[in-house]
């Protein structure tokens, strides 16, 4: 069995395959590590993307070799994986969670240009070209944080993360998902129009979308572009990476 863990700033999901398959997988707070247990598991590999501080990792790493005996490999970023070449000029300051969100959408599909899309504690769209390169994109705060953002800023504004139905809010808490959610989907929608200079008239030229993370689902009902939610793309990479 190999196990694979994916450290966000927020959360820190792990996912079992036997012989390449899912077996078991979980999700937990950061601050909450100390609940995992992966004992009675037969693991042979272990790697794990870690985007969250030191702390986090290296209690990770602690815990795997107690409860396993094994060591936690880190994923880094790097020059290329297979035909994946990574076009970003500063790669030592590239998430290697975007470098594999990356990886696990190049090898899902090849030779076309790719919007990887990953909402997590910060929304990142990036571009791989269709010459498979790798090449950057945007980084802006998932919709958690924007509304973190106005509650924590301001006096009158209270409210809590829900599902939007309308764009015109009538209560606060309305208002505030509905900025946020439509907000956030309006700009991956224009990032990718802005990348890929695509019209949005549909055509052989449309993009291939691949989002993943904790706020795909809840994006992906506002996103007015054609799209798959690949929520394990993070994980293929990793998968990808260990092999
Ligand atoms: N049950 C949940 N707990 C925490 N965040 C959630 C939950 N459901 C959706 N979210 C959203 O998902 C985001 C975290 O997604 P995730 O992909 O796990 O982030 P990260 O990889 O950055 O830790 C939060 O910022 C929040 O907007
Ligand atoms: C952009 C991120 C904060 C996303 O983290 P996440 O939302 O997955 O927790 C992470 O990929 C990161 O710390 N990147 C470093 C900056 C860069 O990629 O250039
Ligand atoms: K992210």
């Amino acid at each position: 069995m190999n196990l694979l863990i994916d450290i966000g700033n927020t959360r820190t999901k792990w996912l079992m395959l036997d012989g390449g398959a899912p077996h078991a997988r979980g999700v937990l707070g950061n601050h909450k590590l100390k609940e995992l247990d992966f004992t009675g598991f037969q693991v042979s590999a272990s790697i794990a993307s870690c985007v969250a501080n030191e702390r986090v990792f290296n209690e990770l790493a602690l815990r795997v070799r107690e409860q396993l005996e094994l060591e936690l490999q880190r994923a880094v970023v790097t020059d290329r994986q297979g035909q994946l070449l990574n076009a970003y000029r500063r790669r030592d300051q590239l998430g290697v969670d975007r470098w594999l969100a990356a990886i696990g959408a190049h090898s899902l599909i090849q030779d076309r240009r790719l919007i990887v899309v990953d909402a997590g504690t910060a929304v990142t769209v990036d571009l791989v070209t269709a010459d498979n390169v790798f090449q950057g994109g945007v980084i802006l705060p998932g919709i958690r944080l924007i509304q973190e953002c106005l509650t924590g800023n301001t006096a009158g504004v209270v409210s809590a993360p829900s599902d939007v139905r309308s764009v015109v809010g009538r209560t606060t808490q309305e208002c505030v998902n509905a900025g946020a959610q439509f907000g956030v989907a309006g700009a991956i929608e224009r990032y990718i129009r802005e990348m890929t200079g695509w019209s949005g008239d549909g055509g052989s030229d449309v993009p291939c979308v691949l989002m993943c993370g904790g706020d795909a689902e809840r994006l992906s009902a506002l996103l007015p572009i054609e799209h798959r939610v690949e929520v394990d793309l993070v994980f293929s990479g990793l998968s990808v990476v260990l092999s």
